[in-house]
């Protein structure tokens, strides 16, 4: 299956940034900065904090925008005595279509192995959620030259035990940590590398479609000056967007790449 059958997917990842009442004037304005053509070319989504995703679902199912949201995080625990969590049964209710998973910010600052990130991308498909699987290696792997197979371990560690039907419903993002934030972005080729790598796994994991389905994103300071050539790659399918997807025109320059192409 060829790069031209899975649909592009440029997801905003807030981080903790904008409040609801923020979170509902950038939708708009995204949405309002979106044509018809955008959003038959490219899927747009937006990860906002927990505190704003009921206002976007009020939002964009209201107006029918065509822009899809999800979190940014999600329990491994459906309910129960788990203070401060969020299950995924809340997050499906709001109509969430992604979380999510296994982000390096998570792994560095709140502790979570690679077994905690394999049970939150089970507890997403327990609950009809896509996970945006986060994998990615920082600069001192990176600077030993051991950046693809740290980043397949972390790979292989997260998809443990799925079936090859619940892998395919899973969107990876390889996001090298040195590239987060820091305004130093991945080469094109580095993006294609390890793109292409991830699904030379998967292709080796599972029989079937897995491998030429799961779209593949890219993240690590893309802007829309950035964008096209990344997106050039044969294996890479879209973007995990974090500041840049905080201001709506910018975020939707980058949904709009292909207009540079
Ligand atoms: O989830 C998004 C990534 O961490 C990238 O963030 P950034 O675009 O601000 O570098």
């Amino acid at each position: 299956m060829a790069k031209s059958t899975r649909r592009p997917l440029m997801a905003g990842n807030w981080k903790m940034n904008l409040n609801h009442l923020e979170a509902i004037a950038v939708v708009q304005k995204l949405a309002f900065s979106l044509t018809e053509e955008d959003a038959e070319r490219v899927e747009a989504a937006v990860l906002p904090p927990f505190t704003d995703i009921r206002s976007v679902q009020t939002l964009v199912e209201g107006d029918k925008l065509g822009v899809g949201y999800g979190a940014q995080d999600i329990s491994v625990h459906d309910s129960g005595a788990h203070t401060g969590e969020i299950s995924g049964v809340f997050l499906a209710k709001l109509g969430c279509t992604y979380v999510v998973v296994g982000h390096s910010e998570r792994r560095e600052h709140n502790g979570e192995t690679d077994d905690v990130v394999a049970a939150k991308v089970q507890a997403a498909l327990r609950h009809d959620l896509v996970p945006i699987l986060c994998v990615g290696e920082g600069l001192a792997v990176r600077q030993d030259g051991r950046h693809v197979e740290h980043t397949l371990a972390q790979l292989d560690a997260a998809l443990d035990g799925l079936s090859a039907e619940q892998a395919a419903r899973v969107v990876i993002a390889y996001e090298p940590v040195w590239a987060i934030g820091t305004g130093e972005v991945a080469t094109p080729d580095d993006a294609q590398e390890m793109a292409a790598a991830i699904r030379a796994r998967l292709e080796s994991l599972y029989d079937g479609d897995v491998a030429a389905t799961v779209r593949v994103l890219y993240g690590g300071s893309v802007k829309s000056s950035n964008i096209t050539p990344i997106m050039a790659g044969e294996d890479v399918d879209g973007a995990l967007v974090g500041g840049a997807s905080l201001d709506p025109e910018e975020f939707a320059s980058i949904v709009r790449y292909y207009r540079d192409a």
